[in-house]
């Protein structure tokens, strides 16, 4: 009998999906993909086999259940059709998993049903995961599907963080407090810079920096999340693609009260036009950075915004933390954007950090330490892995049962 030792993981975000086909035993990716612009005009597929150039197909993705089918047609495609006997799991990003899902869980009826009451917090995100997990369900009803949630690893974040300053009975009666996102990847990332620096995960104080579409911050210390910039929401926090981040919130009284707009012209406003996108009308960092070379203003503003937010929460970690023992950037921009790596830590060296420019400029898919000798916190680029975090997480429960 073949051995199930694979997992599909589905990473399902607003308007596009990520998927990797990950082998648990020799850690290869017989496949790997994306599709983009689910919902939007210019809708794209690309397919990558194991050792196969991109394959890549243009054509309109009306939705995520029309995206996910064609992600099952390429994989069958290769022979890694999703009735394959390899598979042992699917495991799904499920972003908001609210106070109760704290540990990646097994999807039945009843959870499938408690991360759909979830959506109102998180209304970019838990339906395209919900439809990732229905989708799945149906080509393998016989398979575990493992929803990794992206809240669970800031169940650690003491509860006086964790709380707004807000009346308690009406905050408890709705469940209102922070839950924090990107998870798996904070999780991931803060290890793997302990691994880069050769230390345990349990002796260093790691401040991630998760610079993606969204982006949010947390302070890790000795492996546990003690604070992150997200709240109730993915919006609170750093200046993001699209979202503002933290905001007074008498800006949504005034915007209803004297600006006309409703709620959800406010909501839509604060999540989708907004952040880089507000201010200069791009999201994209490379975009950006390039218009600022041309001397672009509205550019020049919109990054010196994004930079200046993320040094008020890279301050307040290194309050938060006491002793910061390395700052690790991620993410698309983390991960790429020398610039701001390099805005963001620029005179702290009496923080104890530093950068070194020839470090910084360059360009691998390597995680690596980017400060010198001398700066006494350790600044790195480590890559986020968030599929094979999920895969881990999803195979370990079921194999072992998660503990
Ligand atoms: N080479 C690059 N230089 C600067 N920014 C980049 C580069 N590549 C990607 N990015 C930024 O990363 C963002 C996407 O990050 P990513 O982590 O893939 O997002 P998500 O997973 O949230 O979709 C892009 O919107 C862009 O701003
Ligand atoms: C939670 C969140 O903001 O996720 P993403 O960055 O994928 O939009
Ligand atoms: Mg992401």
């Amino acid at each position: 009998m073949t051995e199930a030792t694979r997992v599909l993981v589905l990473n399902a975000g607003s308007s596009s999906v990520k998927y990797q086909l990950i082998d648990m035993l020799d850690g290869r990716r017989p496949a790997t993909g994306l599709v983009e612009r689910i919902g939007e005009a210019g809708g794209r597929l690309v397919h990558t086999a194991q050792d196969g150039e991109p394959r890549e197909s243009r054509q309109p993705f009306p939705d995520h259940a029309t995206a996910l089918a064609a992600v099952a047609r390429e994989l069958a495609a290769d022979g890694l059709g999703l009735d394959s006997p390899q598979l042992a799991a699917i495991g799904h990003r499920v972003v908001h998993g609210g106070q109760r899902f704290t540990a990646p869980t097994v999807v039945t009826d009843e959870v499938l049903t408690e991360i759909r009451r979830l959506v109102p917090v998180a209304p970019l995100h838990n339906p395209a995961n919900i439809t990732g997990i229905e989708v799945a369900r149906a080509l393998r009803p016989d398979l575990p599907q493992v929803a990794v949630f992206d809240t669970a690893f800031h169940t650690t974040v003491p509860e006086y963080a964790a709380r707004y300053a807000i009346d308690r009975a009406t905050a408890d009666a709705h469940r209102v407090r922070r839950y924090g996102f990107h998870g798996t990847s904070h999780q991931y990332v803060s290890r793997a810079t302990a691994r880069l620096l050769g230390k345990d995960p349990a002796e260093v104080n790691v401040i991630v920096l998760h610079l993606g579409n969204g982006a949010s911050a947390s302070a890790v210390a000795g492996g546990v999340c003690v604070e992150t910039s997200m709240g109730l929401t993915p919006l609170e926090g750093l200046v993001m693609g699209t979202r503002s981040g933290d905001i007074d919130p008498g800006v949504v009284f005034h915007l209803h009260r004297v600006g006309g707009l409703s709620i959800d012209e406010i909501d839509d406003l604060l999540n989708r036009r907004s952040g880089l996108l507000g201010l200069c009308g791009d999201n994209d960092m490379r975009e950006i950075t390039r218009r600022m070379d041309e001397g672009d203003e509205a550019a020049e503003l919109a990054f010196r915004a994004y930079v200046h937010r993320l040094r008020k929460y890279l301050g307040a970690y290194c309050a938060v933390l006491g002793r910061v023992d390395a700052i690790a950037f991620t993410a698309g921009v983390g991960e790429n954007a020398a610039a701001v790596r390099e805005a963001a830590t620029a005179g702290l060296t009496e923080l104890g950090i530093a950068v070194d420019p020839e470090l910084n400029s360059v360009r691998s898919g390597a995680a690596r330490v980017i400060s010198p000798p001398y700066s006494r916190v350790a600044v790195a680029v480590v890559p986020t892995d968030e599929e094979l975090e999920i895969a881990q997480q999803a195979y370990t429960l079921v194999h072992t049962g998660w503990s």
